[in-house]
């Protein structure tokens, strides 16, 4: 990205995901955490000191950052949203697993100030999705089955991932119109229906896989993510793209193809 200076806040500092976005900041020398909470206590992260969630309002007035980077879950990201309003900070979101309610909120937050969520921040995701649309696309007909495999901590489920991926697919195949999820019983596979299979096993850090059958042919389209660093370094890219947008609805595709340009 552009190398220009950031300050950030970052909530759920001491999660797995704000962890890493702590260090990602720290290793890329250009980006200063200038705020970062957690709901309960915790030990300073790579040397930056995390304050009491209940203070992020008071802390984003005081220290006003450029951009909040949420890693929380849906009920926290829509509270903090309200935070950034309050005090004018745009907002990067990663967390997954919102209800469409707490959506229409982070929508509304958007009309104030800069908002982009991002299901998944590996640019090989967003690589992935580009070729699951374009096979979609090019094999009418075939039957599709989409499996994702996460760490056995994660909550949500399905991923936030799979669902973008899901919606990717039928966007494009306007026949196939029931997920199902999981496969048990005693009746054949029906036209329509678009299989959904979530694993939760150890510390896998998360893969994505697509299969399209047709009769005499399948192909796999596979992404797996190696660590946590992958998210991290995506999320500092959109919060420094983010840092001089006006409000609106912004998406990891947008930083992506500001980079193309
Ligand atoms: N978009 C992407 O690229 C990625 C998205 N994610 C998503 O990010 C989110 C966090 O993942 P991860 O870091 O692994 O999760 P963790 O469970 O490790 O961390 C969650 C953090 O959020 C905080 N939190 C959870 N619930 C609340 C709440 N109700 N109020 C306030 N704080 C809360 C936790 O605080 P406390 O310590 O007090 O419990 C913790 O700091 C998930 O939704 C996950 O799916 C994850 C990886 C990549
Ligand atoms: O919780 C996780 O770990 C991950 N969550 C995101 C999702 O739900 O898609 C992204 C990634 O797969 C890791």
């Amino acid at each position: 990205m552009s190398g220009d200076p950031v300050s950030i806040a970052v909530t759920g500092a001491g999660g797995r995901m704000g962890r890493e976005v702590i260090q990602a900041a720290a290793d890329r020398g250009n980006v200063d955490v200038a705020v970062a909470v957690n709901r309960t206590a915790v030990e300073p992260v790579a040397g930056v000191a995390v304050d009491a969630a209940d203070r992020l309002g008071e802390l984003l007035r005081a220290e006003d950052p450029d951009v909040l980077v949420d890693f929380t879950g849906p009920g926290s990201a829509v509270a903090y949203a309200e935070a950034c309003v309050d005090a004018g900070v745009p907002m990067v979101t990663g967390t997954t697993g919102f209800e469409e309610g707490q959506l229409d909120s982070l929508r509304a937050a958007s009309d104030s100030v800069p908002v982009l969520k991002a299901s998944n921040f590996a640019r090989g995701v967003a690589a992935l999705r580009r070729a699951i649309r374009e096979a979609a696309a090019a094999l009418p007909g075939y039957d599709v089955e989409l499996t994702e495999t996460h760490h056995n901590a994660k909550r949500d489920a399905p991923s936030g991932t799979a669902k973008s991926i899901l919606d990717d697919v039928e966007s494009v195949r306007g026949d196939l119109d029931e997920r199902v999820h999981g496969r048990e019983g005693d009746a054949p596979r029906e036209a329509g229906e678009i299989g959904v299979h979530a694993r939760r096993a150890g510390d896998v850090t998360g893969e994505h896989e697509v299969l399209f059958a047709g009769n005499r042919e399948a192909i796999e389209l596979t992404h797996r993510a190696g660590d946590r660093g992958v998210f991290a370094e995506g999320a500092l890219d959109a919060a420094e793209w983010l840092a001089n947008r006006g409000p609106g609805w912004y998406g990891f595709g947008d930083v992506l193809d500001a980079g193309r340009q």
